[in-house]
């Protein structure tokens, strides 16, 4: 019988690899092996991989730039589809950009900021895929994609594709609609404004600064691991716990901000699933908060 990965290959539709490691895809360089790895060239070859995967029946999930991910030391089952170079066109008309959802969004800051156009400074040192700032609703400095995104062209788990709007995205702190149907987000359209190219790197710049003075940016690890548990921040409440600096293995509650996991070099999955649980028991223990992950923990179960 033809497996998946033979079909993917045949048709040509892009990168296909077994078991292939995900620490590589990770900002935090954790993960086992993916059982199947897919990179499609475009979004018509993701839109025919996507019947072959449906065909199957085997799992599948989207990644991009893996920088909100804590993938089990066991690796994922199925098929993880990476959105990247091939589905990273940007297309302009007026004050509305097009862009696909394997696109950096630093990069896309950069370059409209450059251009004059305001809207994405809040997103400056945000290391992910347009894709998945849309699904996270990714944000920063009282901003986020809900302010700027029209519509997203997403692709359903039957293969379709469907343009969502703004409204139809059901956009909260750090959610999106699409953490319920689990389709890929392919292609955004943003709107921005045009104003001050000055005034716009500016703030980018501030932003940025904010971001090197109170995170550990330079170290492996995946943004925030709570999400604030308003009008508490997460941060706060671990730091007033007397956790930050706390070990387990190879995983740090780092010092500079202690909602930030950092991987000092060789951490397993495990030991950052280690800091998680005891966090969320102190937190529990001193303040009778129960916090939740903002962090996507995903793969086998050991
Ligand atoms: C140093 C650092 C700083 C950060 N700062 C911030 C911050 O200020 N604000 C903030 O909000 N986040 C921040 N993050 C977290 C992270 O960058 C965001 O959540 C980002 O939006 C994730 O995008 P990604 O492409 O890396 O998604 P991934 O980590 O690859 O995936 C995250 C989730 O999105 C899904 N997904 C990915 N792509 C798609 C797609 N195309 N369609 C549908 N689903 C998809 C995945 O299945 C997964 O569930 C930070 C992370 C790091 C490492
Ligand atoms: N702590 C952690 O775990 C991690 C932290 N980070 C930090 O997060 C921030 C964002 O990281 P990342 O998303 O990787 O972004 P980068 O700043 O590394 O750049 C991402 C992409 O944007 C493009 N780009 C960057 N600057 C410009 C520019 N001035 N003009 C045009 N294109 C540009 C580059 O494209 P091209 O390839 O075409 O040049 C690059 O591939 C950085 O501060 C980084 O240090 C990033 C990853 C992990
Ligand atoms: C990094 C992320 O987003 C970040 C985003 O970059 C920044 C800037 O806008 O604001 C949020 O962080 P944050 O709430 O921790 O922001 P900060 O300004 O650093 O801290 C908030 C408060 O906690 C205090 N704080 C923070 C860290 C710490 O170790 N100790 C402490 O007391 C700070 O002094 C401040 O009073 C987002 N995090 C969440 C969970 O909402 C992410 O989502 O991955």
């Amino acid at each position: 019988m033809t497996t998946l990965a033979e079909q993917l290959r045949a048709e040509n539709l892009g990168k296909v690899l077994e078991n292939e490691p995900l620490k590589h895809y990770t900002t935090l360089k954790i993960g086992g092996p993916a059982d199947l790895f897919f990179e499609p060239d475009s979004t018509d070859s993701l839109k025919k991989a996507m019947r072959y995967i449906k065909d199957s029946g085997v799992p599948f999930r989207a990644i991009g730039r893996g920088s909100n991910l804590l993938v089990s030391d066991e690796g994922i089952e199925g098929v993880v589809i990476k959105l990247g170079d091939g589905l990273d066109e940007l297309v302009q008309n007026g004050d509305e950009f097009t862009v696909g959802g394997g696109y950096s969004i630093v990069k896309l800051a950069t370059v409209l900021s450059r251009q004059g156009y305001s809207g994405l400074e809040f997103s400056a040192g945000i290391p992910g895929s347009v894709g998945g700032a849309v699904f996270m609703n990714a944000g920063a400095h009282g901003s986020d994609m809900s302010k700027i995104l029209k519509k997203a062209l997403v692709l359903m788990p039957d293969g379709e594709l469907k343009w969502y709007t703004n409204e139809e995205m059901e956009f909260s702190y750090r959610t999106s609609i699409l953490q319920k149907t689990g389709g890929i987000c392919v292609e955004a359209v943003l709107v921005l404004e045009k104003g001050d190219r000055e005034t716009i790197m500016a703030e980018l710049k501030k932003n940025k600064d904010y971001r090197r003075n109170t995170q550990p940016w330079n170290h492996p690890c995946c943004g925030s691991v709570f999400r604030n548990p308003l009008p508490n921040y997460a941060g706060q409440l671990i730091e007033s716990s007397g956790l930050k600096g706390t070990t387990v293995g190879g995983a740090q509650i780092s010092d500079m901000h202690a909602n930030f996991i950092v991987n000092t070099g060789d951490a397993k999955a495990a030991d950052v699933l280690g800091l998680i649980s005891l966090i969320k028991k102190k937190i529990k223990e001193l303040h009778n908060i129960d916090i939740e992950t903002e962090v996507e923990i995903i793969g086998r179960k050991s």
